[in-house]
């Protein structure tokens, strides 16, 4: 193909994106888009990367945009022991609410993958079950995470998505979580902390830790159920996360948070691209609704720790 070829080709694909778009662009108020702002909560960071709140943005839009990529977006869940008993929910609202009309694909961890339960499926999205041992420690499971999603990118996700979401099982999908959320990296505030100052963050605060900040620093405090992005951010992510796990193992220190406190310390000097508000990461049992969460997406049931953490 010469050059002159390669650019007609090219003009040729651009109108046909164009055309296949307008249609669907056309499709809400002009004045909607350019007003569209929320004053009452901030949009962005100090760093100009989005904080994503409803109101902020047009879903049909974005995913209409989105979708020209043909894009795949994995979804590493860990349910494991008396975990198992959370998937049935968290999938059957996620084919409610999560990723509609993208091509999905679920990778359960699990130690008895014959407990997945049998969820309908839409086309485009499919589920694979991978077998892990069980622990007899909560907290080493939720911390391992971070070396399963470094080793799954690495070997298998860069051949098979283009974006990645790493959630907590013992969740339930109620709202609309499209491309809106898509980003480079990708992190969500908690929803116990998005209006504390930052001296009341649950950051680990000893320095014998990999995972210490110091009082004063800190930018938002992240949660650790909602990790997302490009498949090598998050790998990068993860990866370090796990290396500093390790070191702090080797000193028998264990971060007041597990990966979480990590995952902050990645936060604050690797910067998210985009930032999920709380309406990506609620919780049950905070029942009040403040008046700037407009709809919650994403929330974190109401568990009983001693009936399903292996260890208090
Ligand atoms: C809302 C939020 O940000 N939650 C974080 C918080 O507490 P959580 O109370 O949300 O932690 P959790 O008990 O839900 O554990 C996190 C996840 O690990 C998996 N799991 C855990 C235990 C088990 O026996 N089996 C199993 O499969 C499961 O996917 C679960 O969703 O702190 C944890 C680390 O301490 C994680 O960072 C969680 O993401
Ligand atoms: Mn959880």
């Amino acid at each position: 193909m010469t050059f002159s070829d390669k650019f007609r080709h090219l003009l040729q694909l651009d109108h046909i994106h164009r055309s296949a778009l307008s249609q669907k662009l056309l499709q809400y108020n002009t004045w909607v888009v350019v007003f569209y702002s929320r004053t009452d909560v901030a949009t962005v960071t100090p760093w100009l990367a989005p904080i994503v709140w409803e109101g902020t943005f047009e879903p049909t839009l974005i995913d209409t945009i989105y979708k020209q990529q043909n894009l795949t977006i994995a979804t590493t869940v860990f349910a494991v022991g008396k975990y198992v008993r959370f998937l049935r929910d968290f999938l059957q609202t996620a084919e409610k609410h999560y990723f509609l009309g993208f091509r999905v694909h679920y990778y359960i961890f699990t130690d008895q993958p014959e407990a997945i339960p049998a969820v309908t499926l839409a086309p485009n999205r499919t589920l694979t079950p991978i077998k892990i041992p069980g622990s007899s420690r909560w907290q080493e499971i939720t911390l391992r995470r971070m070396e399963r999603l470094q080793e799954i990118i690495k070997n298998r996700l860069i051949f098979e998505a283009d974006y990645i979401f790493s959630l907590d099982v013992d969740s339930k999908f109620h709202g609309h979580w499209g491309a809106e959320s898509l980003g480079q990296l990708v992190g969500a505030l908690h929803p116990g902390f998005y209006k504390a100052n930052r001296q009341y963050f649950p950051y680990e605060r000893r320095p014998q830790s990999q995972a210490y900040i110091p009082a004063g620093e800190g930018d938002y405090y992240y949660g650790g159920a909602v990790i997302g992005g490009h498949l090598e951010d998050v790998y990068r992510l993860a990866k370090t996360c796990k290396d500093q796990l390790d070191i702090d193992a080797s000193k028998s220190i264990e971060a007041a948070w597990q990966e979480e406190s990590h995952l902050n310390k990645y936060f604050l000097y690797n910067k998210p691209t985009k930032v999920l508000s709380p309406e990506y990461l609620w919780q049950d049992v905070q029942f009040f609704k403040p008046q700037e969460v407009k709809i919650i997406r994403f929330t974190q049931v109401i568990k009983n720790n001693a009936a399903v953490r292996p260890n208090p």
